[in-house]
């Protein structure tokens, strides 16, 4: 008998048929269904899961006996307790490496329009306020050798200074828990503490995973080290930034401007004071979604499961110390 497993995301059709050649697949919108009773029902058997989204901590995993991998549809797992998954001998899969340039263009996306204000000029136009020859009113400021500071130089972090250093000949500043000697050589970047990169950094891009010692870790404190032009991107996880403490900063002009693919809550509130400002681009975190990246991530989530349900685990593990138990 074929091992049974979830499906909580919907996935292309040949990718569904693949899955289904080595699995029985029980198909659910979200690990918080319509009809949990059935949910409850297929996790009693299930050996493996597959989607995106949901909380699977040691709760859920109470509910799933015989559960040996999770793979999920993104590269970031904070929505996992690790410490959980290891303590049940289950395996985490992600997929690191097939977004990375996506997300890195979506952070360049964001930082051009904050700077160039290009949604908010756009949406005048569409409103018929382009009546003359435009005025300071509509300017920007540059982008093009002014200074990133990149929280988290990791695959993205690297990805985005490549863009930034080469493209639009920025100098790169980054803090990290050590030196990246990548980063140094290629791009001539400058590691430094966080008061450094917050005081002389332009803009301000982070790509940190969500963890115990991120949370927060941009706050009112730090939001005020920032230069008062200076211009924060989040494309990381939204509670790396106390959100109420970035609103009031964009609120008093503590800094210039703020572009958002994540958030504390998603999907954003639609009474986020965030909505209200004219100097915010709000993303509905689309860091990787494009029909090409989006499709490699499912094929990425479908191979690792059956690599993690067979035992040929050979890349994408976050726990692979189970993979010797
Ligand atoms: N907006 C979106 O759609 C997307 C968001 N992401 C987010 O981006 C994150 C990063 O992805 P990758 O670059 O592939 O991961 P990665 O693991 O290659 O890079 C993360 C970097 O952050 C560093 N880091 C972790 N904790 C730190 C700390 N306390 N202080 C300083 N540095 C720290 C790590 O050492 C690593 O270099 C993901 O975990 C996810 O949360 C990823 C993909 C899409
Ligand atoms: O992969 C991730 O971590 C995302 O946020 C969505 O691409």
């Amino acid at each position: 008998m074929k091992p049974s497993i979830v499906l909580y995301r919907s996935i292309p059709t040949d990718l569904l048929e693949r899955l289904e050649q080595h699995f029985t697949v029980h198909t659910f919108n979200s690990l918080t269904p319509d009809n949990p009773e059935h949910l409850k029902q297929v996790l009693q058997q299930a050996e493996g899961i597959i989607g995106t989204g949901g909380k699977v901590d040691e709760a859920f995993l109470q509910q799933a006996p015989n559960l040996r991998a999770a793979s999920t549809i993104s590269v970031g797992y904070d929505n996992f307790d690790v410490a959980a998954l290891n303590a049940h001998n289950v395996v985490l899969m992600h997929t690191p490496t097939v977004l990375t340039e996506t997300v890195a263009d979506t952070i360049m996306g964001l930082v051009l329009a904050t700077a160039r204000r290009i949604v908010e000029v756009a949406e005048r136009v569409k409103a018929g306020e382009w009546q003359h020859s435009i005025g300071p009113d509509w300017f920007g400021v540059d982008v093009h050798h002014k200074t990133m500071g990149i929280l988290g130089m990791g695959r993205i972090g690297l990805a985005l200074a490549q863009r930034a250093h080469f493209g639009f000949g920025m100098p790169i500043l980054y803090n990290a828990r050590r030196t990246h000697e990548e980063a140094d050589r290629r791009f001539n970047a400058r590691r430094c503490d966080l008061d450094t990169l917050l005081a002389e950094s332009d803009f301000i891009c982070i790509t940190l995973p969500l963890t115990e010692q991120t949370f927060h870790m941009i706050g009112a404190e730090q939001l005020a080290k920032m230069k008062k032009s200076g211009i924060l991107i989040n494309a990381g996880r939204g509670s790396v930034v106390d959100e109420n403490a970035l609103i009031a900063a964009l609120q008093n002009g503590t800094i210039h401007a703020a572009g958002l693919d994540v958030f504390e809550e998603e999907p954003l509130p639609v009474s986020s004071p965030l909505l209200k400002l004219p100097n915010v681009v709000a993303l509905p975190h689309i860091g990787s979604a494009t029909h090409e990246t989006r499709y490699g991530m499912a094929e990425c989530a479908v191979d690792n499961l059956i690599a993690a349900l067979t035992g040929t685990v050979t890349e994408n593990c976050v726990n692979p110390q189970i993979l010797k138990r």
